[in-house]
């Protein structure tokens, strides 16, 4: 095969999807997008159930300020319903369940005003950072050389409290605080908002999952979108084409976006190589992973019978939600675990899991009608879950994040300066890059 367009877009997660739909808004029809994998949707999976229905192994949930998202789910007749059921999440620390809120009433618990007054100081801190350059914060270099943990550890006088935030961070993380540099913590939550990613960012989720809205412009794109397509060399980007090299043969294109996490971007040889700024950002971009789990049950008995469906164990590294539907024809718990659990074969784990849910939700919840796994740590084209940036990073290579390099433009959630590791995020620096495209081609057909 061999193709010339004016776009060409590596990667149809939903980034480079909506990057191909903006040009398409836009009038830019000579497209192509590229994808490795044999399906769409990169980080949004619909899994299909024995039992009928499907559950969802990747992205899932939005809040009302993720507006792309909305809008773009719309467009594709693709419609919210409820996110998870009412309720706070329990924190579990040393066989103690804790409902934490942001504002204790409970003034006598040293150990809860210990965490607000932490979890206060952190939201001022994240006001701080510029969300379009974090690098340029006030002390931009002391807060990238220290790790998350180490400013939780500093700030919180209990155990209790130090868990808690942990525990907070590694809900939003899937990994450990002690790995990641508190400023690109700080500018992550910045580009969410501090109360509407603790809030409402589980308010919805989506009628046929988020992998629908992928699958719906797929169809609109039609031969378009490249399956089985990884793009393995990109060369001529400093010339007026550039050639992309891909399982499926070569493709010629004025412009290209590539639209995947930064960490994958990595295995792209690019002639000629990319600026050293950008290959110290790829090469030391490092991600986390969650194992993601459903047990499916006939009913969710346990509703009523327990105050919440959410529960955070930092004991076990393992977080449950009650995911079931409004009308209760099933139960559905969809659960996380954390990374260290990868290491483990799949029967050891689903034992642990299973007594866990027994202990949780009730001595039934140990048999459930159908058992769902999926190991974001295996998948070969998406380099796990969600980004993970180390100290130090964010201020040597982050100004790389969103400038273009020759006809190389950057998509994927992770270049976002709103909701970045979110779909919401995801959505914005495709459509973003999506209108840099359109202005340099419309620049040169007016010269
Ligand atoms: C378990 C889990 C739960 C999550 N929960 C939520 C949630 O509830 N709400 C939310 O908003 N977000 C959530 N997220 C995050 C969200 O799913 C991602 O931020 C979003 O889907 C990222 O989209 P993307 O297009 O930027 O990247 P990706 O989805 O990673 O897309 C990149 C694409 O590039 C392709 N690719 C890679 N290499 C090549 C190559 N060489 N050539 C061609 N193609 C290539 C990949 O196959 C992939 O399709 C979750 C993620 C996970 C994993």
């Amino acid at each position: 095969m061999s193709s010339h367009v004016e776009v060409a877009i590596v990667g149809a997660g939903i980034s480079g999807l909506s990057a191909a739909w903006e040009l398409h808004n836009l009038g830019i029809e000579s497209l192509l997008v590229l994808e490795a994998n044999s399906r769409v949707g990169g980080r949004t999976l619909n899994h299909p159930l024995v039992s009928g229905g499907y559950v969802e192994q990747g992205g899932t949930w939005a809040g009302p300020t993720q507006t792309a998202l909305l809008n773009l789910a719309q467009e594709m007749g693709v419609y919210i319903k409820k996110g998870k059921l009412e309720g706070q999440t329990l924190y579990g620390f040393r066989q103690k369940w804790t409902m934490l809120d942001a504002s204790p009433t409970s003034e006598s618990d040293i150990a809860q005003k210990d965490f607000a007054q932490a979890m206060t100081t952190f939201e001022a801190l994240c006001r701080t950072v510029p969300l379009e350059t974090p690098w340029q914060a006030p002390n931009a270099n002391i807060l990238d050389s220290m790790t998350m943990g180490a400013w939780i550890e500093q700030n919180t006088t209990t155990d209790e409290a130090r868990a808690w935030f942990e525990g907070c961070v590694r809900q939003i993380l899937s990994g450990d605080p002690n790995k990641v540099s508190l400023l690109w913590m700080l500018h992550f939550v910045h580009t969410a908002g501090f109360n509407d990613l603790l809030e409402t960012a589980e308010d919805f989720s989506f009628v046929g999952g988020t992998q629908q809205i992928c699958l719906n412009i797929v169809e609109r794109l039609g031969e378009r979108v490249l399956l089985n397509a990884c793009v393995t060399e990109i060369s001529g980007y400093d010339h007026s084409l550039v050639q992309l090299i891909c399982e499926r043969g070569v493709v010629y294109a004025q412009q290209v976006i590539v639209a995947m996490m930064p960490k994958t971007v990595a295995r792209i040889q690019f002639h000629p190589p990319l600026p050293p700024i950008h290959r110290q950002l790829i090469t030391q971009w490092e991600t986390m992973s969650w194992i993601k789990f459903h047990a499916i049950y006939e009913k969710p008995w346990w509703q009523g019978q327990i105050i919440s469906g959410h529960f955070l164990s930092i004991d076990s590294k393992i977080e449950v939600i009650d995911i079931s539907p409004e009308d209760a024809t099933r139960g559905v718990i969809v659960g996380l675990l954390a990374p260290d659990y990868a290491t483990l074969p799949e029967s050891k784990r689903q034992e642990l899991c299973l007594a866990f849910l027994g202990e949780t939700f009730g001595q039934a919840a140990q048999q459930p009608l159908e058992w769902v796994e999926f190991d974001w740590n295996n998948q070969p084209w998406t380099s796990g879950c969600i980004s993970a940036l180390p100290p130090g990073l964010l201020t040597s290579a982050g100004s790389a994040l969103n400038s273009p390099v020759g006809r190389i433009h950057w998509a994927g959630t992770e270049r976002s300066s709103i909701w970045a590791n979110y779909i919401e995020g995801a959505i914005r620096a495709g459509q973003n890059a999506a209108r840099d495209v359109a202005g340099k081609l419309r620049s040169v057909s007016t010269t």
